[in-house]
């Protein structure tokens, strides 16, 4: 598709991947000759639905999977031959705690700091903790917190020895509104702090909020890599609704140059239109509706949003599988 780009390569990207693929002992093969640029200070969203391979190619990136062909580099540094130095900048969150339930908050998160090679820095740890609302928790053990404050410490351990990219594997999975804007907060914060913040998600209204670009992976391909506002400027539709005064059996043969769908027992007229698209022709469809004599009492405007893009991208990708 010509709305790819991967291969690109962006100027000083903070994360290089050239020809990543993952294949299982079975012969199962997860990830596809995958090629991304990340950029510094970016916050990149990778979408994609169950099993895409969204968490073996995060797990590649980190380093804590080996890629069956393919490179890495994270800030220079070759996630394999110079594994400590590429794990150094790099905070992972991910989706469970696997941790010492009886250690206390705050021995959890410095501990964590020291796995880096870093020196203690009770300072960077207790704003850390302050940030995230942790710190009236700091004695508590893990065993004694709830799962959102559960999942602060995760977030508050990737962040110890202050990487420079931080991976968010399903953040909000699970996690309340209240946690889940705190969150997104957080992570605006970071990236304004220079912060480059790669994450997945499947609440793809928080990726049409937060992301700066978009990935989609499917079946262990990079379909598609993006700006956000190009994205759904390129593939987003825009739709008109006429509810009609009285229904129509059918669309008058005055009106067959726009696809209009009627529905709704004849009361709902649709227009759909790429958002690209400069000449819309709505001033003369109503017009003619007007000419026609059919009334409308009411008229409504919408555009689809990136979840609608999504489906449609990963929708199309089977049909051609299929095909
Ligand atoms: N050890 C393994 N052996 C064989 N197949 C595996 C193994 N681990 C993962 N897979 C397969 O690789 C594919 C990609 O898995 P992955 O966990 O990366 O998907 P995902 O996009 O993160 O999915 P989800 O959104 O469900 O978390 C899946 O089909 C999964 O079944």
């Amino acid at each position: 598709m010509s709305l790819s780009s991967p291969a690109a390569p962006a100027a000083d990207p903070i994360v290089s991947v050239r020809g990543v693929s993952k294949t299982y002992a079975g012969g199962f093969q997860s990830l596809k000759r995958v090629d991304l640029d990340i950029r510094r200070g970016e916050i990149f969203a990778l979408l994609g639905p169950n099993g895409a391979g969204k968490t073996t190619l995060i797990s590649i990136i980190c380093g804590i999977a080996n890629a069956s062909e393919g490179t890495v580099l994270a800030d220079g540094h070759d996630t394999v031959r110079d594994y400590r130095k590429a794990r150094e900048v790099i905070g992972l969150v991910p989706q469970e705690l696997h941790t010492d339930a009886f250690e206390s908050v705050w021995a959890t998160v410095s501990f964590s700091r020291g796995l880096f090679g870093k020196s203690p820095d009770p300072a960077h740890v207790e704003k850390v903790l302050r940030d995230l609302s942790l710190w009236d928790k700091k004695d508590n053990k893990i065993l004694t917190l709830s799962g959102g404050m559960k999942r602060r410490v995760l977030i508050a351990k990737a962040l110890s020895h202050d990487p420079k990219i931080l991976f968010l594997d399903e953040p909000s999975a699970g996690v309340d509104v209240e946690l889940r804007h705190d969150m997104w907060r957080m992570v605006r914060e970071l990236r304004d702090r220079g912060t480059t913040i790669i994450l997945t998600t499947h609440y793809i209204e928080e990726a049409e909020d937060m992301a700066d670009r978009i990935g989609v992976i499917n079946r262990g391909e990079l379909i598609v890599v993006e700006d956000k506002d190009v994205l759904m400027r390129k593939l987003g539709k825009k739709q008109l609704t006429l509810t009609l005064q009285h229904p129509l059996e059918s669309v008058p043969q005055a009106l067959s140059r726009w696809p209009l769908e009627l529905s709704g027992a004849g009361h709902t007229l649709t227009y759909t239109f790429d958002t690209q698209t400069e000449e819309t022709g709505i001033a003369e469809l109503l017009r003619t509706l007007h000419a026609q004599g059919i009334d409308f009492k009411d008229l409504q405007s919408s555009e689809s949003s990136l979840e609608d893009i999504f489906v449609s991208l990963v929708h199309n990708k089977k049909q051609e599988a299929r095909a």
